[in-house]
Order: structure tokens, then C-alpha cells, then sequence
């Protein structure tokens, strides 16, 4: 069994190849950053090490690395023959490896069992985006017989995955929680080998609780720490103020997902004070220069607080801490995101009204837009 996973960066190693790896596969890593991919086909093994209570090292082997930026040839000569093609390069790459992938489809074999095709970024139905950027690289699109020889799932995969000593080479270390929820519909019933990973008939409630709870309440963390100065998830979340935001938020999007997908409240509330503790890990450095990134992609319509925002506030609940949240994020200033100058090139350029539109996807009329709009408006007392 082999599988090509693009993107081997902290989840990709710590996560998405040691589970592949564990499952029996031939890993492939697939990516663009040259050092990294050399190191990786100069060595035999790397070590995963999860830290929390529950401490393990793994060792991952029988891996090849190939630079997918230099090299695409080789990558869609793999993939043509592949089992699984995975990825976890962030929801705006998928674009840039969707061709690779279209390109293989049309090359494989199709005697060959459908290739597995799972996006693994944090995102919703992030599979479909890049099936969609795959379709829209097929000669005949939609109706391309290529189609018929991939079967693409959503997934929700949840492991904190800091970014890395710069002594540390390959090895990564994580925390020791981990979950990987697939849809199984689209596998009919060939469903991959993968033990580690569970499929579940529908993902929208997996995805939306993993992505409403772990990153609403991670992003909140980071945000409000880095107003306040804190340089660790830790250090903020030891703030009692900081501990009392997050703890509001997550308290708003329970109420969705409760609303919405008919949780047990009391199974809600344990999942949510287990993620509390997940944050503030003392064995992980983890820093909201991470997983602040992106500030622009985290407050757009689908993401971790416009998303569940809108769905409270259409049904008349409260987003208070949630909007609270988007104004820390609206001041994260993190020199090395490029994200940060395009937000404050667009705070200071665009109308709150204008912003609340374009950024977020919140529209006149809409429940959430007044609310919002103060928000965006109240960031200004702080330039
Ligand atoms: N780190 C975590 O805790 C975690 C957990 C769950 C999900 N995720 C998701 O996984 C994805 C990756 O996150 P990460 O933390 O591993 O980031 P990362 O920056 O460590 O890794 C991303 C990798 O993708 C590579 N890449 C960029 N462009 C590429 C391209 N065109 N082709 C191939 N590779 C390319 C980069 O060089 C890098 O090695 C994101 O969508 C993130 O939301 C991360
Ligand atoms: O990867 P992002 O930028 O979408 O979010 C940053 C972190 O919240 C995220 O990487 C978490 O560590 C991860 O989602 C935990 O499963």
C-alpha cells in the first residue's frame, strides 16, 4: 500500500504520516520547501514524540521524499500508482497541488482501485475545495472519466502540532491526544486501511465541533494573549482574564452546536474544559505567532468565529464573547504573518461596513452585521 502526502510540515510528519505510516503504508512526502525534502530523502527515520500525560515516541520509516515544486513529474508518477493521496499545506495551497493531482488522475490506470484522495486542513469540507480546484483542471471538468478513479473524502483531524525547535531536525513533537474523523459514504465499501482514523457517516458535526471548540477556543487564546502580551498558549491561558474570554466563547458556540447537531450539553461542557487543558499543555511550546496565522483566513465567513457567530446570532443567541474575540484578532500584529499588514492595510482602507462585507462575509441585513460593524468600528480606539 502506498500513499503521497503533501505538505511535510508539523502535522504532516507528526501526525497524517505517523498514522499512515502505523497503518502500513509507504509514505511519499510531497512539498515545495527544498531543505526540508532534502533532509527527508537523506534520512530512514524520523522520531514523533506526543508529550502530556500520556508520553510515547514513535518512529516512522519506509518513507521517500520528492520536491513537488521541482519535481511535479515524479509526484504525479506516484500518485498514479498511489492508494491515498493526503494533504495538509492550509486551505489557501490547495490550489497550487490540485493540478499535481489532476494530472495523475488523468495518468492512472483504470483497472486500479479508486485513489483515496483526503484533504487534511482546518477547514470545512476541505476535501471539496480541492475537488473542486481538481475538477476545474480536468479536460471535460465534472464529466471527465479521471474522475471516476478517485474517491474524495472530508476529514476533521485534530493533534496540536507546534511549530518546531530549530535544533529538533525531523523529529516533531506533538501532543499526546490525537483524533481523525472521515467521511465513509464516499468509499462505499472500500474503505481505506487506516485504524487509527475513524469514519463516520455524516462529518458536519465532527468538523464543526472539532473546528467550532479546538480552533475557536485556540484562536481565542492566541488573540486575546497576544493583546496581552503573552509568548506562550500556556502563559496566556494563565491569564485569568484570558482564561475567562476563551471559556465565554467556547460557552457560545456549545450553545450552536448543542442548538444545532443535538449534543448532550454535559458531553459538550466535558469536551470543551478537556480542550482548556489541551491549550494550556505545560510540555508544549506553542505560540500565538502560530496559531494566531492567518488572522485574515481565520475571521472570513466559514471560519472559527464569523462561522458559528452568524449561525448564533440567525437564531437570536448570543455572540458577545465571540466578537470580543474577532476585535483581538483584528489587533494581532505578529510581524512575520504577511496577513497582519494585509488586515491593517484593510482596517485602515475599507469602511467597518465595507470590511465587515469583503473580509468577513457579513452583509447588510444579515443578524450579525450591526454587531459586527461596531466591532470593526471599536478597533480604531486602539490605533
Ligand atoms: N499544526 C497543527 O496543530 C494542525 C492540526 C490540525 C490541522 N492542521 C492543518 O494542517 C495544515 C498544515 O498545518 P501545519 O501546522 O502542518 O503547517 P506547516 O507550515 O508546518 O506545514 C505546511 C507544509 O506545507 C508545505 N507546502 C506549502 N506549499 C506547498 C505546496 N504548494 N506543495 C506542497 N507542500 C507545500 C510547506 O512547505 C510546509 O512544509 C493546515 O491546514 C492546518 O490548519 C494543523
Ligand atoms: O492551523 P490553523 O492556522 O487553522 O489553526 C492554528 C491552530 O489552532 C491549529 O493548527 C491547531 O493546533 C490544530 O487544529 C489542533 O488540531
Amino acid at each position: 500500500m502506498k500513499a503521497v502526502h503533501f505538505g511535510a510540515g508539523n502535522i504532516g510528519r507528526g501526525f497524517v504520516g505517523l498514522i499512515l505510516h502505523d497503518a502500513g503504508y509507504e509514505l511519499v512526502f510531497a512539498d515545495v520547501n527544498a531543505g526540508l525534502i532534502d533532509a527527508l530523502a537523506a534520512s530512514t527515520s524520523y522520531q514523533v514524540h506526543a508529550v502530556g500525560e500520556n508520553a510515547s515516541t514513535s518512529t516512522v520509516t519506509n518513507y521517500r521524499a520528492l520536491n513537488s515544486g521541482t519535481d511535479e513529474d515524479a509526484v504525479v508518477a506516484e500518485i498514479a500508482t498511489a492508494d491515498i493521496v493526503t494533504t495538509a499545506v492550509g486551505p489557501t495551497i490547495l490550489k497550487f497541488v490540485a493540478p499535481v493531482i489532476a494530472r495523475a488522475l488523468a495518468a492512472r490506470d483504470a483497472a486500479l482501485p479508486p485513489l483515496a484522495v483526503m484533504a487534511c486542513e482546518n477547514a470545512i469540507n476541505a476535501t471539496d475545495l480541492l475537488r473542486a480546484e481538481v475538477v476545474s483542471r480536468l479536460d471535460g471538468g465534472e464529466g471527465s472519466p479521471a474522475l471516476d478513479r478517485a474517491v474524495f473524502a472530508n476529514t476533521a483531524v485534530d493533534r496540536i502540532v507546534p511549530n518546531q525547535a530549530p535544533d529538533a531536525g525531523l523529529d516533531v513533537t506533538v501532543e499526546d491526544f490525537f483524533e481523525w474523523a472521515i467521511e465513509e459514504g464516499p468509499f462505499g465499501a472500500a474503505v481505506p486501511v487506516i485504524p487509527d482514523a475513524h469514519f463516520v457517516p455524516e462529518l458536519a458535526p465532527y468538523i464543526e465541533r472539532k473546528l467550532f471548540t479546538v480552533n475557536t477556543g485556540h484562536a481565542t487564546t492566541a488573540y486575546h494573549g497576544w493583546v496581552e502580551g503573552a509568548t506562550t498558549l500556556a502563559d496566556a491561558l494563565s491569564i485569568p482574564e484570558v482564561f475567562a474570554e476563551v471559556k465565554a466563547v467556547l460557552e457560545e458556540t456549545k450553545a450552536l452546536l448543542v442548538a444545532k447537531h443535538e449534543f448532550d450539553p454535559a458531553t459538550q461542557e466535558a469536551y470543551l474544559e478537556k480542550n482548556l487543558v489541551r491549550f494550556a499543555n505545560p510540555y508544549l511550546s506553542d505560540t500565538p505567532e502560530r496559531v494566531g496565522r492567518q488572522p485574515l483566513r481565520k475571521i472570513s465567513r466559514h471560519e472559527r468565529f464569523i462561522g458559528p457567530a452568524a449561525e448564533l446570532a440567525e437564531r437570536g443567541l448570543p455572540t458577545e464573547a465571540l466578537l470580543r474575540a474577532v476585535r483581538s484578532a483584528l489587533r494581532f500584529d505578529a510581524p512575520s504573518d504577511p496577513q497582519t499588514a494585509e488586515l491593517a492595510e484593510k482596517l485602515s482602507t475599507l469602511p467597518p461596513e465595507a470590511f465587515a462585507e469583503e473580509v468577513c462575509g457579513i452583509a447588510p441585513g444579515h443578524p450579525l452585521f450591526a454587531a459586527l460593524v461596531g466591532t470593526i468600528r471599536s478597533v480604531d480606539a486602539f490605533r
